[in-house]
């Protein structure tokens, strides 16, 4: 009805808005905040509104000085990213308790400096290049790495020196230590390895300013890390760093993509006899010593998992069924709907074998280039009905319309993704144009693993203003924010990603952040008295950060 005056319209409008919110997740929490939410996010608000001005705005861009020239809320990750690390916003979200992580790749969790240590720590690690690395071929050649038998170690010197042989080890040590000055010596060295596993904004935002192109970079990135990853004594290691480093971020709870496509992984004695049962056993006994030092520490609340004390009879059984399951069984989808049958199978085998570890099953690589998931839909209906002969569970986590397209094979893997069962979306990125999908996605909560910073880097949108994510949120459909691959974004933990999706909405509030938050415990595969575990500990360590936003900002900010 139109409205008859002026408070008519006001009451009308008041309707509309909420109608309009009303299919959000956040919607409820909203008008059920404690007074001192209802204060924080104020707060939180007020600090977005006077940072667009005194940090995101024109005036300000002068300053800038890598890729786009102007600064805004949501802008660029790469080039913001200095910038966003001094905000007292970014200060309050890295001490949110994040919950869960969903989507994240094993291979791209740990810093690139970090890694480099690491490997270098090894005397088994060596490196090759098809070519002398000179002024001429530092940025075209990549290096590759391995952990090698001791009976094929190498006294090579250098990779830089003229009499170098291509495709010839030389310890890596030997090589950082030698690498010519000319090119920076030992620092310029792991300049040039950092800038092979990481993406700069010059090639995001420059070169590579595509989908395509970035994709090439990026695939390239994962060629150079995997020899220092996975090699036994750096792979220990580096889970340890990836979870330690994700605890301190605020994550409590991973659950990790890892690509299975190798059948073995380097033994300490540089052998590939690390099959995937190896390899499972490794990442369970990096989960139960990291939950041990957390113990010791004090500081159990801040990682899920931890073993359930019970007096039954029941117990040693009911312990080792509780453990935390963490692992994504993924392969590339470059596989032959042939080749799929063995890892499927190997897929029942270790969770048979690992029923806490397994979380579920999914396809990496790009999707609009490779193998659309109509390829293996035979041997996926299959595997799904081996599955409930055996009375196991092993959930499909697809990822699917990680693109730009409209009808494109990439965008219709979603449609597959969803006739499979997928029990989340990895991305999703092309549903906000399906009105079906989405209906499906909000009814059977079929909940959407979004990776903004990601999504951005990887060219699917320019900034996050133009993201769909507040499209999804505001259908209903429910979300999970994920860092995907923060070891090549630059985008480690989860408060970059919550930090751009909080500036860019100005409906996205404290009730917002806690809604993803404790979807992320929800949506995850943690069940029964681990879900409930996890809920307890994010009931306890929320109100530490409300007080830590009202003692630190409440007066100045008021
Ligand atoms: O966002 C993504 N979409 C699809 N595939 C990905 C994404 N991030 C990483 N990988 C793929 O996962 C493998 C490492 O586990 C790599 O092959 C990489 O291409």
């Amino acid at each position: 009805m139109a409205p008859t005056s002026s408070a008519d319209y006001l009451t009308q409008r008041s309707q509309l808005i909420a109608q309009d919110r009303s299919l959000r997740a956040d919607n409820a929490i909203a008008k059920d905040l404690s007074e001192d939410e209802r204060k924080a996010d104020e707060i939180l608000r007020r600090i977005r509104t006077r940072e667009a001005q005194s940090v995101w705005s024109a005036e300000n861009s002068t300053k800038h000085r890598h890729g786009s020239q102007q600064l805004f809320p949501g802008m660029e990750f790469l080039t913001a990213r200095e910038t966003i690390v001094e905000t007292k916003l970014f200060d309050i979200l890295s001490k949110m308790p994040k919950g869960g992580l969903l989507h994240a790749h094993l291979g791209a969790m740990v810093r690139a400096d970090v890694l480099l240590e690491l490997a270098l720590s090894q005397p088994a690690m060596h490196v090759r290049v098809p070519e002398v690395i000179s002024k001429a071929t530092i940025d075209s050649v990549l290096p590759q790495f391995r952990g090698l038998p001791q009976s094929q170690w190498t006294t090579n010197e250098s990779i830089t020196d003229p009499a170098y042989v291509p495709n010839s080890w030389v310890p890596m040590k030997n090589a950082r230590d030698n690498f010519s000055a000319v090119l920076g010596g030992p620092e310029g060295f792991d300049r040039w390895i950092t800038s092979a596993m990481t993406i700069n904004p010059a090639e995001a935002y420059g070169t590579h300013n595509s989908t395509i192109e970035i994709w090439k970079k990026f695939s390239s990135t994962f060629g150079v890390s995997e020899g220092l990853i996975f090699f036994e004594p750096v792979l220990r290691e580096y889970i340890r760093a990836y979870f330690l480093s994700s605890i301190d971020d605020g994550i409590s709870y991973l659950e990790t993509r890892m690509l299975f496509h190798a059948k073995t992984i380097l033994d300490a004695k540089g052998e590939e006899t690390m099959d995937h049962k190896g390899f499972l056993e490794l990442y369970d006994s990096v989960v139960e010593d990291v939950k041990a030092k957390m113990k010791e520490e004090g500081r159990e609340d801040e990682f899920v998992g931890s073993k359930v004390k019970l007096s039954t009879h029941f117990k040693s059984f009911i312990q080792c069924s509780l453990r935390a399951t963490q692992i994504i069984y993924t392969v590339l989808r470059i596989l032959t709907p042939e080749d799929l049958e063995w890892y499927l199978e190997d897929c029942i085998e270790m969770k048979k074998k690992f029923p806490h570890l397994i979380a579920g099953f999914d396809f990496v690589g790009h999707e609009d280039t490779l193998r659309p998931l109509i390829d293996y839909a035979e041997p996926l209906l299959r595997f799904v009905a081996r599955q409930k002969e055996l009375g196991i569970s092993i959930p499909f986590m697809f990822h699917a319309g990680e693109t730009l397209g409209d009808g494109t094979m990439a965008d219709m893997n979603l449609y597959d993704a969803i006739l499979l069962g997928t029990k989340r979306i990895g991305h999703g990125f092309s549903l906000i144009k399906h009105p079906k999908l989405l209906e499906i996605c909000r009814e059977r909560e079929i909940c959407v693993e979004v990776c903004p910073i990601s999504n951005e880097i990887l060219r699917l949108t320019g900034s996050m203003p133009m993201h769909p994510l507040p499209a999804i949120m505001n259908q209903g459909v429910r979300v999970a924010l994920c860092s995907d691959d923060p070891a090549i974004f630059g985008n480690m933990g989860l408060s970059f990603d919550f930090y751009q999706v909080f500036v860019a909405s100005e409906v996205n509030g404290l009730a917002t952040l806690r809604t993803l938050v404790w979807d992320s415990i929800k949506y995850s595969s943690l069940e029964g008295q681990q879900e409930e575990e996890a809920f307890a500990k994010l009931e306890r360590r929320w109100p530490v950060f409300i007080r830590y936003i009202l003692d630190t900002y409440g007066k100045f900010e008021a």
